[in-house]
């Protein structure tokens, strides 16, 4: 089975994102709705886009108590949309809820959206880690152990830059599912992301899924760019 290749859609209104979508011939892709989009538009863009077949991973990285979360994730999972998000630091009470709130608002006969717990963001590094948010532990460390707890507490996988993947497989098993943005090809700009990997290594590695946004949204040909981190991320395991 082809393995998705999600486009960050982090434009400023539904207009623009459409207006992409339409220019350089990407009708059906798999598609990364995040807070820019969502909180301009809301939930008609992501029911229009599913409208238009697009495989819809909508991340708005929930982090509240179990309560809320899991009444978000009822209202959520009525979207139909393929993947949703949590912060894993909101504990395996809150992923619990969420996962409760999806199946509760899935209709009958249909796939619940895949759960992912974000473990740490690919635009931290150990530094910050330990500095600012005074977790003691190093970066592996921490995404390991929350990514242990997300899978114990019903997460279906998680958020995770391709540099964990190896340590989390150690621990659990291979179904499940491990996203990783940060993603960019040789020479490409960072941003500000920290941890980063190409396509082809994130795919050596066993990723299952990849999330890439500025490389493509911001090139100057980027119907080709994305073909090219198609290219790469579908090559290796042919
Ligand atoms: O949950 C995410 O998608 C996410 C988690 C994370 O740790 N790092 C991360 O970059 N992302 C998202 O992945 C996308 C990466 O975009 P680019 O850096 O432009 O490729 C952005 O939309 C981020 O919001």
């Amino acid at each position: 089975m082809k393995k998705p290749l999600y486009l960050a859609l982090d434009f400023p209104s539904g207009s623009d994102a459409v207006r992409f979508i339409r220019e350089h011939e990407l009708e059906g892709i798999p598609v990364k709705i995040g807070m820019e989009l969502y909180y301009k538009e809301g939930a008609e863009i992501v029911k229009f886009l599913k409208e238009q077949g697009h495989p819809v991973f909508l991340d708005l990285k929930l982090h509240d108590i179990p309560n809320t979360v899991r009444s978000a994730m009822r209202n959520l999972a009525s979207l139909n949309v393929d993947v949703v998000n949590v912060h894993a630091a909101g504990g395996s009470e809150m992923i619990r809820a969420a996962k409760d709130g999806l199946l509760e608002g899935t209709g009958d006969g249909i796939n619940p959206p895949l759960l992912l717990a974000v473990t740490q963001l690919t635009s931290t590094t150990e530094r910050m880690l330990q500095e600012e948010l005074g977790i003691s532990m190093n970066l592996e460390e921490s995404v390991v152990r929350y990514a242990q707890m997300s899978y114990d507490a019903g997460a279906d996988g998680v958020v995770c830059s391709a540099h964990e993947v190896r340590a989390i497989r150690q621990e659990l098993p291979d179904s499940f599912h491990l996203l990783c943005p940060g993603i960019r090809l040789e020479n490409n700009s960072y941003h500000e992301q920290k941890r980063v990997v190409t396509p082809s290594r994130a795919r050596e590695l066993g990723v299952d899924s990849i999330v890439v946004g500025r490389g493509v949204t911001k090139a100057v040909e980027p119907q080709k760019m994305y073909q090219l981190f198609e290219k790469e991320w579908s090559y290796v395991n042919r």
